[in-house]
This record gives C-alpha cells, sequence and structure tokens, in this order.
C-alpha cells in the first residue's frame, strides 16, 4: 500500500526549450551517459584534481576546476588563457575521452551546429555555496565554435542574459543530465550560475559538476 506513494514522478519538463537564438536547453540529454562519463571523469580527477584557482585580481573562485583535452582554462594572477599543461603539475591536461568528444559533438548538432570538434573541457565543481558571476565565454580563438555545457549532480540555477552585462539574466534550473548549448548569436552572451543550494544527489553526492565543451585553439 505504501510502495506506490514512493513511485517515480515522470519528469514533465520539456525536452527541448529555446533560451535565445543560438542557445538550447536540451533537458536529460546526457542521461544516458551518465556512467561513462562519470567513470572518465574519475580518471581524469585522478590525473589532475580539483583545485581552487585565483582571479588576475587576487580572489580565490568558489568553484573548484581541472580541464581535458589539448588546452585547459586557467585563470592566476597574470591573467585568464588556454593552456596545453596543467600548472599544478606541469604535465599535459588528461586526454579528452574518446566519449566525451562524441557526446559533444553530437550534443551541438542536436543543437544546431554541426561539426563541433572541441579541444578543451572545462571541469567545474560546485559544492554547496559556490557561485559563477556573470561572465563571457571570450578566451576561445574562434567564436564561430559553440559552447556544450553538460550539469550533473545537485541542481542549479543558471543566469542566461544578452550581450551586454547589464542585460537582465533569465533564469533555468539545470538538473542532472541536462545539457545547454550556445552559439552563433548567442555565442558572448553573458551568463553564470546563483550560489548552489544543498542537497544530496543520488549518484554525485553532495556536489555539482559542469563540464564545459570549447574550441579553444
Ligand atoms: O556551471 C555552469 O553551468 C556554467 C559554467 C561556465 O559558465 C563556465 O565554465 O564558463
Ligand atoms: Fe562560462
Amino acid at each position: 500500500m505504501t510502495a506506490d506513494l514512493f513511485e517515480a514522478v515522470p519528469d514533465e519538463r520539456p525536452s527541448r526549450e529555446a533560451m535565445a537564438e543560438g542557445a538550447v536547453l536540451l533537458r536529460r540529454y546526457a542521461k544516458p551517459f551518465e556512467n561513462e562519463v562519470v567513470a572518465a571523469l574519475r580518471e581524469i580527477i585522478a590525473q589532475a584534481p580539483f583545485r581552487r584557482m585565483f582571479t588576475p585580481g587576487g580572489h580565490q573562485m568558489s568553484v573548484a576546476m581541472t580541464n581535458c583535452g589539448t588546452a585547459g582554462w586557467v585563470t592566476d594572477h597574470s591573467g585568464y588563457r588556454y593552456d596545453g599543461f596543467d600548472p599544478n603539475s606541469g604535465q599535459p591536461w588528461p586526454a579528452m575521452p574518446t566519449v566525451f568528444r562524441e557526446f559533444a559533438g553530437q550534443a551541438a548538432a542536436a543543437g544546431g551546429f554541426d561539426r563541433f570538434g572541441p579541444d578543451a573541457c572545462l571541469i567545474n565543481r560546485y559544492a554547496p555555496g559556490a557561485r559563477m558571476s556573470l561572465h563571457q565565454d571570450r578566451d576561445e580563438q574562434d567564436f564561430a565554435a559553440p559552447i556544450v555545457s553538460v550539469s550533473l549532480g545537485l541542481p542549479a540555477i543558471f543566469l542566461f542574459g544578452g550581450p551586454k552585462r547589464a542585460d537582465k539574466p533569465k533564469r533555468y534550473r539545470l538538473e542532472h543530465g541536462d545539457v545547454v548549448v550556445w552559439g552563433g548569436p548567442s555565442r558572448l552572451f553573458f551568463h553564470g550560475v546563483a550560489p548552489l543550494a544543498d542537497g544530496e544527489h543520488a549518484l554525485m553526492g553532495r556536489q555539482r559538476i559542469n563540464l564545459t565543451f570549447r574550441k579553444a585553439r
């Protein structure tokens, strides 16, 4: 009699939602890949552990980061840039797993961008309270390629604005498996993440992991 009370509630959120011209939210798109992606993540993190980097202004970021691919995004006192080497180990960043590259290409195509070949994947780890202030992704050489962003673990409020910092951002709740693709007219739109609410996710625990695939060079 009680068992039926605990049946899964169907997820009735639309699977696809346009956010702006060139920007789309693909809900649950990464769900079928979750186990493969998490296994690959474990190997990457073993080689290149998460670390909280410092902005050029000297502030330590609340989000912990690492990378895989031939280029990795880094920030320190001298600025933001892509670097082929992990500054903590002096070694090249872990290679981008095939499952990542194929997944990102497929997601980009689903978002309307064919032939996306990412060379960088920034991996963000949000503990409860961690946030990312509004910014543009503009350290890449070629803005013709989109950004493909994958959310895993705890839900977050993603802020997606416009071409100007002052443009009021819309708020989207991103859940485990959700993918956002933005490019073309919205490639340089401001975006960020509100402070992560505490919680516990069945597969990922007490955190949110975000992967952003980029064509850096
Ligand atoms: O965590 C997110 O959803 C966004 C991350 C982001 O904007 C970035 O890494 O540049
Ligand atoms: Fe970003």
